[in-house]
């Protein structure tokens, strides 16, 4: 029996790399495409508005329906539309896999309560590679806590909603963990005017906004007379949508919990 997988803003960038991923997913298939009515691609075959052959399911936005047929749900929307899904998803007892940034720290805390229902794997970035340098930040954090400024700057395209991405906060995380600081206190996500000189225990967010770029992050740790730089930089969307079924097919499994990307992958 193939898993049955519906996602949440199947119109999106990152919805449509999802469709072509669950497509192309051994033991996988596509059983629900759910975008807002009206919206661009709204009520087309989820294959064809992918340039894949047709799939037989168009795209609605009936998502407590679609939810009752599938066995997991991922959600690439928006914050507000990743709590209809939750609170959808907890009602019907099934498993949900969520991309989306930007949660409030209240949000956060919803999606944490209902994961003691149901498995939910909540993860700002899906690639291999960015979950992976997560740890070496850790490990920078406890190897460079003297004399290194700690910077983390971060680009995406024009269209991005949210600031900083949710993938920088979660670099930030792990080299405050790194460095025994708690990143809610020492993170600094603004400068201007006369700022002052920069106090060492702080961690410095940038961002730029422009242009088609996908997701590049570095994290700079500036000492006297050199700097090191962890950088990531993804040019395509289809390791985000990759990662997220693989997320999917994993939580198959799982037990009720609120699961990190690294948890996936036995990181
Ligand atoms: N975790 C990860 O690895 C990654 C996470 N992301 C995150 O995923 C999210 C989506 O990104 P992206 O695909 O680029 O965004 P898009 O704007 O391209 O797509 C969002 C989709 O969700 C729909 N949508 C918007 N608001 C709502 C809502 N309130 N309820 C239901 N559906 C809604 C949109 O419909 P409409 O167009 O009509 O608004 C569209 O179908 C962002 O939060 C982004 O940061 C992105 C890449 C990787
Ligand atoms: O909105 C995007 O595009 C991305 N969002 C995620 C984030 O906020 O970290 C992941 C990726 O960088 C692309």
């Amino acid at each position: 029996m193939s898993l049955r997988i519906g996602i949440h803003g199947a119109t999106g960038r990152m919805g449509q790399a999802l469709i072509q991923a669950v497509a192309a997913a051994d033991g996988a298939r596509l059983a629900a495409a759910i975008a807002p009515e009206g919206t661009p691609g709204y009520g087309l075959d989820a294959g064809s508005m992918v340039g894949l052959p047709p799939v037989g399911l168009s795209v609605h936005h009936d998502l407590a329906a679609a939810i009752a047929g599938l066995d997991v749900l991922i959600d690439f929307t928006r914050p507000e539309g990743t709590l209809a899904a939750l609170a959808l998803c907890q009602q019907q007892g099934k498993a949900l896999v969520i991309g989306t940034t930007g949660f409030t720290p209240e949000q956060k805390a919803a999606i944490a309560a209902a994961a003691t229902q149901i498995p939910i794997v909540l993860a700002a970035n899906f690639s291999i590679g960015v979950n992976v340098v997560l740890k070496l930040l850790e490990q920078a954090g406890k190897l460079l806590n003297e004399g290194y400024d700690v910077e983390i700057v971060e680009a995406h395209h024009r269209h991005k909603v949210d600031a900083p991405s949710g993938t920088a906060l979660r670099m930030g995380e792990a080299v405050a963990l790194g460095l025994g600081r708690d990143l809610k206190t020492c993170a600094v996500y603004e400068r201007y005017g006369h700022t002052g000189a920069r106090d060492a225990q702080t961690i410095g967010f940038s961002t730029v906004r422009g242009g088609d770029v996908v997701g590049d992050h570095s994290v700079l740790f500036l000492g006297d007379g050199e700097r090191v730089e962890i950088a990531h930089k993804a040019t395509s969307r289809m390791n985000f949508a990759r990662g997220a079924v693989r997320a999917a097919q994993w939580l198959a499994t799982a037990k009720p919990g609120l699961y990190d990307m690294p948890d996936v992958l036995g990181l």
